[in-house]
């Protein structure tokens, strides 16, 4: 239970700023995050981190000498936007190229990629690398979907020495990819954490029962079996990750590994030395030498009870790094060199238009898309609690929060557009962009591209037509195909979107008017919506908890049928 909290759609900004006040001496504020409160050297590769809140130390604890030079700070549980991203490298960098590092999770991969892709356009060299060391999430066939956990720590300080050691942007990506090929976790839980503000966790266990590889964020476990003795839970996983050894390395005697046990969150320091005490037995037995292990909460998920166990399989190089020394907040490794206090520099929020150019007739029509987004957002409202419930049945929980969060900045953005003049286009792309970065998490980044596609249809003089309408729901969902990769049958919001722009184009192309072609759209929107509990998620946070989805529609189709469905009011008192 997180018990201390004001308003706790505040709780990341306030967490984030009270940790700021306590750490001046490694870190200071920027927009989007942290970033080292050290003077850069220049020339230097930038290593910065981020994702979700609700994992301290994970990620801005980790900033610091020795390890990220920045960390953007995403909501609780849902990724940084691709703004904020793009905001704390621009602070961090010093010339030599950034690598952004963040777990291997849909809205982390949507956001960062984004970001990246703004940081090398506007001439930074930058690279991405996602974590991926949960070997619960995935087989080894398909390691490429794992998720990032405890693991992050080991692949996060590899490159991040590396970087320090004055390596080139490529060569730091290198080490990234080799430190998280050696690196494997495994995880148990004995109850899921209650996000600030809920009044009951995220899953729940059985009395005497245990959750086996689970995830951080509360996607229930892959497994269940009966509460272990601390030797037991030990066995279990040290067992299972030297079954999976990487590539290169036949037999685990003879090789050296870092070693995280990591507590996530309620299991407390002296009940995971005791787990640790078999552990190293076991190790020991199997001809393992564990290098600087470390045994406490490195990536947490509020008050989970549960443990995780990391081994980074090393080699020369990744044993150099693993042992560099680190001074951050709450990770410390070893002394690092004097290093002076960054100068005070000062970060002007970007400045959006005064006024805007526009036709009158899309004037109008941004008037109608305005009334549309206010819909939206109380659609969202009203149904955010059963979208958190749907979510929460495979996922971790957030859709509600998360399409609230968007849902209201997109708005807000979009009025204060059209009170400056903006046409269909413009007023569109400024909700789109203030969707993906108020929303953050997958959704948010693909609500951001469906907004900024039908502005692109519907431009700032055209008087918009049935046919620009029908086309921008076609490019909203092509764009969405691409970035996101799901087809239909894959449960995503993808299963809604696709028949929906068919059946308003159609629709159109047989000349209805815009009203009853939507109207048709939307039934068709609501079936798909429907449809999706009878199919097995194969993207996203649902997947690998795929059966448990059957029965329960996908929460972002659910609500993008219950949104095509709302916006249809604001055409019909338009007409
Ligand atoms: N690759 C993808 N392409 C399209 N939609 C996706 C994809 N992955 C997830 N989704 C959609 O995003 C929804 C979850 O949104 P959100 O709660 O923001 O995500 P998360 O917390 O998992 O980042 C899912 O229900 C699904 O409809
Ligand atoms: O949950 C996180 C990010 O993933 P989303 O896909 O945006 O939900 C975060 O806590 C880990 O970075």
């Amino acid at each position: 239970m997180t018990r201390l909290h004001n308003d706790p759609a505040a709780f990341a900004d306030e967490a984030l700023e009270g940790f700021v006040a306590a750490h001046r001496r490694w870190v200071r504020p920027v927009p989007g995050g942290v970033v080292r409160a050290t003077a850069k050297t220049p020339g230097r590769v930038a290593v910065v981190i981020g994702g979700g809140s609700g994992h301290y130390p994970a990620f801005s604890g980790l900033v610091g000498q020795g390890l990220a030079h920045g960390a953007a700070v995403g909501n609780v549980f849902a990724s940084p936007s691709a703004q904020q991203i793009r905001g704390v490298a621009k602070a961090a960098q010093a010339g030599g190229g950034v690598l952004l590092m963040y777990g291997n999770y849909a809205g982390d991969v949507l956001h960062f990629g984004q970001a990246a892709e703004r940081l090398n356009g506007e001439g930074i060299p930058t690279r991405t690398f996602a974590v991926t060391d949960d070997i619960s999430s995935a087989g080894p066939d398909e390691a490429h979907k794992r998720r990032g956990i405890a693991g992050d720590l080991p692949v996060f300080k590899a490159a991040s020495a590396a970087a320090e050691q004055g390596s080139t942007l490529d060569e730091v990506a290198r080490i990234a990819a080799h430190a998280n090929d050696r690196t494997r976790s495994f995880g148990i839980a004995f109850s899921g954490c209650t996000l600030p503000g809920a009044d009951h966790p995220l899953f729940t266990v059985p009395e005497g029962r245990m959750a086996v590889g689970l995830g951080i964020h509360g996607e229930p476990g892959i497994g269940e079996e009966p509460v272990p003795t601390a030797d037991e839970a030990a066995e279990l996983l040290v067992t299972t990750l030297l079954k999976e050894l990487p590539d290169g390395i036949g037999t685990p005697h003879g090789q050296r590994a870092a070693v995280i046990l990591n507590g996530l969150g309620s299991v407390k320091y002296e009940e995971l030395f005791v787990v640790y005490r078999r552990v190293a037995q076991l190790l020991d037995e199997a001809g393992v030498t564990a290098v600087d292990p470390e045994v406490g909460e490195l990536v947490t998920s509020f008050d989970m009870a549960g443990i995780s166990l990391t081994l980074t399989w090393l080699d020369d190089t990744l044993e150099a790094l693993w042992t560099a020394p680190a001074d951050t907040p709450a990770y410390r490794k070893g002394a690092v060199p004097e290093a002076a206090a960054a100068d005070e520099e000062s970060y002007e929020a970007e400045e959006g238009p005064e006024a805007y150019t526009a036709s009158e007739e899309s004037r109008r029509a941004a008037a109608t898309a305005l009334d549309a987004l206010r819909l939206l957002k109380e659609t969202v409202d009203t149904h955010a609690d059963e979208l958190g419930r749907i979510d929460a049945v495979a996922g971790d929980g957030d859709h509600g929060i998360g399409m609230q969060r968007g849902s209201t900045g997109a708005y807000e953005a979009a009025l204060e557009a059209c009170e400056l003049g903006a046409g269909a286009r413009s007023l569109l792309t400024a909700a789109g962009d203030a969707w993906a970065d108020k929303g953050g998490g997958t959704s948010g980044a693909l609500w951001g591209i469906v907004l900024r596609a039908l502005g692109d249809a519907l431009g700032d003089t055209e008087r918009p037509t049935p046919a620009s309408v029908a086309h921008g729901v076609l490019r909203a969902s092509d764009g969405v195909r691409r970035t996101g990769g799901a087809e239909v049958g894959d449960k995503t919001m993808v299963d809604v979107l696709v028949p929906f722009a068919e059946t308003l184009g159609q629709q159109v192309d047989a000349g209805a008017e815009l009203t009853a072609a939507w109207d048709a759209a939307a039934t068709a929107a609501e079936r798909s919506a429907r449809d999706t509990a009878h199919l097995l998620p194969k993207m996203g946070r649902a997947r690998p908890h795929a059966e448990k989805s059957l029965g329960t529609p996908d929460a972002g189709a659910h609500s993008l049928a219950l949104i095509v469905r709302a916006v249809h009011g604001a055409l019909a008192t338009c007409q």
